[in-house]
């Protein structure tokens, strides 16, 4: 906002909002440019979506109200925010811009009203309106209050008998001298200056000569009669609207000038007595003080000044008044004139009237200081009024500002809400198709539940009924199972009673290093050893034959050995005893073909592999339970090598034979073990146990007879 642009009365209201109005009334403003910086919004002319009512002016005047700057002489002032507040501006229609100017100081005449209930003081209101009067007249000395409001202008009755007669009469616009009825001669028109002439032929019958009213001058026009001597004179002026007669208020408005002193502020004749109606105005005061004559300027304010006849007439009353003061100048003009008249007082008659009028004059000085002082008064009260004025502008700115944030704010929660209405809307449809469709589907639940628990009973029963064939099916095929089974264990130990129960192998190493070193060669003929028929050649010649159950030639590994022993398992785990163990010469490969090595496995830990193996698939016929005992005999004597070295000895162990021909070794360790793991480990353990030392054949040569027992139950 700029300080220094302060314009005319200023109303701000809120037309559309449906919430308490506002209206301030000022008499300047600040003039803001059509598209304001309010903080951080810029409200520019599209903005103003509020419909916007100016006050003191046509609807149909104008359609933007921001774009419309000055109507009809007075500024305009628009502005709005999309917040439900507020706000427009506009000038009052009251006074015209050109009334006050766009001094600062102007702001000394603020007056406040606030319509929605907050007034300013009355003594506020009429010291602005004083104020504003002076201001208007554009005089800088204190004057009459006449000069700064138009006061009623007597509407003369024609007959007036206190009008004097004019010592000149003017029918405007006209060539034609004319006389009135009451005998006033209106001259042809003359001593004007500017105007255009105007005639109509309408009669104005009621006036007091309806041809003065049938022409009449127009637009801005002076007169000026210069053949008037000094002294105080009268002027009468004949109006009357002849052309603007369908028009209304404010069509035209002028002012009209007296020695170039206001005489007539805005005279509307249409708004004083409407069309085709005489108005006159007389006693308008005119004082000549030389040669300079009678000036009388008329200045439109809307549209043209018009005027129809004017009179002069001498002001005998203020003639007098100058008698009075002047009657010790015997040979002046004034005395003269006075003589003329006829109307000289006496000395202390006059003397009395000067003391009279000198102290009206004092006391018209004293009321014109105190109204002075209560002037400056009232000013500071406009200035601190006019200062919350702009505080409560500020604030209710920046109200307007929150409100329309505000605004904001509650639109996109309205937004946000309706979204939310329609997605739980939508939700609660979707709901409701839901559990219709779950009652469907229950329906048909509860249907198929018991369309299933009487196809389960049926189903029950038949499986039952089934699984009752199945069982007793079972049973049969058990029985006969167990039957095929014994028959086949009977045939299979059958078939080993007939291979014999006590089977002889031949295994023959390979020749070792130190044996091929000293040119040992094999003695063997293998070629003919396949049936079983060990031939011992000596020089070429067989010397000596061998029968055994199979001989196992240096190349055959262990897996083959092991084939031959391997039903041996089967047995054992039908229930029959059975026992594999080598014998030979010291380093002929006895515990190379038993246990062989890591990488090597010998008949040991193949035939219990393959019990295991056995086990794991008969455990749901029948359930095993083993133990491993593992003993030595050495020197003739028996060591339980599962026996710490410590307890060694402690106990005489020996072989009893039972009443039915059974050998065993009482008090002998037995390790229960569940798999080979268990199994090997003991078995590590008692070859650990085992004396050995080296012979001439064999490094780690076997110094005793090594026995694993296994028993099964
Ligand atoms: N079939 C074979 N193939 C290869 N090497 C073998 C074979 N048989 C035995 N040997 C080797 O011969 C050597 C002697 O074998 P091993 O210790 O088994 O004899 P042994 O009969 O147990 O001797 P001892 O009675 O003195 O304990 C070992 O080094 C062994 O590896």
């Amino acid at each position: 906002m700029d300080v220094n642009d302060w314009h005319d009365p200023l109303l701000i209201t809120d037309a559309s909002s449906q919430q308490q109005q506002l209206s301030l009334s000022f008499n300047k403003y600040y003039r803001f440019s059509s598209s304001c910086d309010l903080g951080n919004t810029v409200m520019e002319d599209s903005d103003c979506c509020t419909p916007i009512k100016i006050e003191g002016c046509n609807a149909g005047d104008f359609k933007d109200p921001v774009a419309e700057s000055v109507i009809n002489g007075r500024d305009v002032l628009g502005f709005s925010l999309t917040s439900p507040d507020l706000v427009i501006c506009t000038g009052s229609p009251d006074i015209p811009a050109r009334s006050y100017g766009d001094s600062p100081e102007f702001l000394k005449g603020c007056s406040i009203s606030l319509e929605n209930g907050i007034k300013g003081s009355e003594e506020v209101q009429a010291a602005t309106k004083l104020l504003t009067d002076w201001q208007g007249s554009n005089d800088e000395d204190l004057c009459l209050p006449a000069h700064f409001e138009l006061p009623s202008p007597p509407v003369v009755e024609e007959n007036s008998s206190e009008l004097s007669v004019p010592i000149i009469s003017i029918n405007v616009g006209s060539t034609d001298c004319i006389s009135s009825e009451s005998g006033i001669q209106f001259s042809e028109d003359k001593y004007f200056c500017g105007g255009n002439v105007l005639s109509t032929d309408t009669r104005i019958e009621e006036s007091i000569c309806a041809s003065v009213y049938q022409t009449a001058r127009v637009g801005n026009f002076s007169y000026h009669f210069n053949n008037i001597s000094a002294g105080f004179y009268l002027v009468d002026l004949h109006f009357v609207e002849v052309v603007l007669t369908d028009g209304s208020t404010g069509d035209r408005v002028f002012d009209v000038y007296i020695q170039e002193h206001k005489a007539i502020s805005s005279l509307d004749i249409f708004a004083r007595v409407g069309a085709n109606k005489p108005l006159l105005i007389s006693d308008l005061e005119a004082h000549v003080d030389g040669e300079e004559g009678v000036s009388i300027r008329f200045e439109g304010v809307i549209g043209m000044p018009i005027v129809c006849g004017i009179s002069i007439r001498k002001h005998y009353s203020k003639c007098t008044g100058e008698c009075e003061l002047l009657e010790f100048s015997e040979n002046s003009p004034q005395r003269n004139s006075l003589e003329v008249n006829g109307d000289i007082k006496a000395d202390g008659e006059l003397q009395l009237a000067n003391v009279s009028q000198e102290k009206e004059l004092e006391e018209v000085k004293r009321q014109v200081e105190e109204l002075k002082r209560e002037n400056e008064l009232k000013c500071k009260e406009c200035a601190e009024a006019c200062k919350s004025l702009k505080d409560l502008q500020n604030e209710l700115m920046r109200k307007s500002m929150h409100v329309g944030s505000l605004a904001f704010a509650i639109e996109g929660q309205v937004k946000e809400k309706s979204k939310w209405f329609s997605s739980l809307r939508d939700l609660t449809r979707n709901l409701k198709i839901l559990k219709m469709d779950q009652i469907k589907v229950s329906e048909e639940a509860s249907t198929y539940k018991q369309q299933f628990l009487a196809d389960f009973a049926d189903m029950s029963s038949t499986i039952q009924s089934k699984l009752k064939e199945q069982v007793e099916l079972h049973e049969d095929l058990k029985i006969k199972f167990i039957k095929g089974a014994k028959e086949q264990k009977e045939l299979y130990n059958k078939v080993l009673d007939l291979k014999g129960n006590i089977r002889v192998f031949c295994r023959c190493r390979p020749l070792n290093a130190e044996e091929t070193a000293a040119g040992a060669s094999m003695t063997i003929d293998f070629e003919a050893a396949k049936d079983g028929e060990l031939n011992v050649k000596s020089n070429g010649t067989s010397k000596k034959t061998f029968k055994f159950d199979a001989i196992f030639s240096p190349q055959a590994n262990q897996a083959e050995v092991f084939e031959d022993t391997a039903p041996l398992a089967t047995s054992v785990l039908d229930g029959y005893n059975a026992c594999i163990f080598a014998y030979g010469q010291t380093g002929t490969g006895k515990t190379f073909t038993m246990e062989g090595t890591e990488e090597s496995r010998g008949v040991n830990y193949r035939t219990l592999e393959e019990l295991f193996r056995i086990i794991e698939e008969r455990k749901n016929a029948v359930c095993y339970e083993i133990s491993v005992s593992v003993l030595e005999v050495y020197n003739e004597q028996i060591r339980d090598l599962l026996v710490s070295g410590s307890q060694q000895g402690m106990k005489r162990l020996e072989i009893k034979q039972d009443g039915e021909g059974m050998h065993h070794v009482p008090g002998l360790v037995e390790a229960h073990v569940n798999n080979m793991n268990e199994v090997w480990e003991a078995l590590r353990t008692g070859s650990n146990a085992r004396a050995v030392g080296s012979t001439n054949a064999n490094e780690h040569s076997s110094r005793s007879h090594w026995f694993v027992h296994h028993n099964l139950w």
